[in-house]
C-alpha cells in the first residue's frame, strides 16, 4: 500500500514549478491531488501531472468560488479532506519607493489573505480527517533575508510565517497540523530561462552547497509533512536552501 493511498486534498497554483513537483510527488504516493489554477491545465513547458492528479481551474482571489469548489471536492471524500498546500505565489520587481500602492496590495492579497482565506474555507473539511488534517503553505528565504526589488513580495513571506505558527497553534486542538516550507534557489523553466550567467555565478556563491536545489526535493518534504510521519509536526518553517539561510559573509 502506497504512504498516501486514500488520502485526498488540495495544491493551489500548482499547473507550473513548486506546485506541480509537489502535486506530482502527492499523487505518486497515492493521493488524489486536486490541483486549482487559473489555466486548469499544465502550463506549457512545464513536465505532465501524473495519474491521481485532478486539473480544476480556478482563481484564489475569487473566494466565493473557492467555497464552493472546496465544498464540492469535500463532499467526494465523506465530507472531509486530508490537505492544502497554498503554493500559489504572487510577485512584483520594482524599488520599494516606486511600489504602486495597488501591485502592493495585489502580492499581499494573493501571498497572505487568499492563503488565509483558503486556511479558513478548508478547516472543517481538514478538521474531519481521519489522517489529522495537514497545511502546508510555501513561504520563501525572503520571509528571513533582505532582497532588493521585491519589498512586497518579501512583506508576503514574512506574514506566511506569522500565520503558519498561529494557525498551528490555535488548530491543534482540531487536528490539524500546519507548517510552512521555505523554498531556497530552485532549478524550474522560469529561473532557466531568466538566468545569464553573470547572475547565476552571483547566486551560487551566497549557496552553501553552491548548487540550486531540485523542485522533487520540495515535493519529498511535503509528502513527509503530509504523510504518517510528519503528524507531530506544527508550526514549523522548514528552508530548502542548501545552507543559504545558514551562510555567514
Ligand atoms: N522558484 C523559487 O525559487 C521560489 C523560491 C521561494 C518561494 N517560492 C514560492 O513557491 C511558490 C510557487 O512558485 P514557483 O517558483 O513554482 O513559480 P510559478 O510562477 O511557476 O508558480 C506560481 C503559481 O501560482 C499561480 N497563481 C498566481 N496567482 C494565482 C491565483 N490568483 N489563483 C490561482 N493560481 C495563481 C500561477 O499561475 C503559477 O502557476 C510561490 O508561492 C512562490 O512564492 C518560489
Amino acid at each position: 500500500m502506497k504512504e498516501l493511498e486514500g488520502y485526498a486534498g488540495i495544491v493551489t497554483g500548482a499547473s507550473s514549478g513548486i506546485g506541480l513537483a509537489i502535486a506530482n510527488s502527492l499523487a505518486e504516493a497515492g493521493a488524489t491531488v486536486y490541483i486549482i489554477s487559473r489555466t486548469g491545465k499544465v502550463k506549457e513547458g512545464y513536465p505532465e501531472s501524473v495519474p491521481g492528479t485532478v486539473h480544476i481551474k480556478g482563481d484564489i482571489t475569487n473566494v466565493e468560488s473557492m467555497k464552493k469548489i472546496c465544498a464540492e471536492l469535500a463532499d467526494k471524500h465523506d465530507g472531509h479532506l486530508d490537505f492544502l498546500v497554498n503554493n500559489a505565489g504572487a510577485t512584483y520587481k520594482c524599488l520599494a519607493q516606486d511600489v504602486p500602492a495597488e501591485e502592493f496590495d495585489r502580492v499581499i492579497n494573493v501571498n497572505v489573505t487568499c492563503v488565509f482565506r483558503m486556511c479558513q474555507i478548508c478547516y472543517p473539511y481538514l478538521k474531519k480527517s481521519p489522517h489529522k488534517g495537514r497545511i502546508i503553505n510555501i513561504s520563501s528565504m525572503s520571509a528571513h533575508l533582505g532582497f532588493t526589488q521585491v519589498v512586497p513580495y518579501c512583506t508576503s513571506k514574512a506574514a506566511v510565517c506569522g500565520m503558519t505558527r498561529g494557525l498551528a497553534v490555535e488548530w491543534a486542538e482540531d487536528n490539524i497540523c500546519v507548517n510552512s516550507i521555505a523554498p531556497g534557489w530552485f532549478h524550474s523553466k522560469m529561473l532557466d530561462d531568466v538566468m545569464d550567467d553573470d547572475r547565476r555565478k552571483r547566486i551560487l556563491n551566497r549557496i552553501a552547497v553552491h548548487d540550486f536545489g531540485k523542485t522533487e526535493d520540495l515535493g519529498a518534504m511535503a509528502l513527509f509533512l503530509i504523510g504518517p510521519h510528519g503528524s507531530y509536526i506544527t508550526g514549523q518553517d522548514y528552508a530548502l536552501d542548501g545552507g543559504t539561510l545558514a551562510y555567514g559573509y
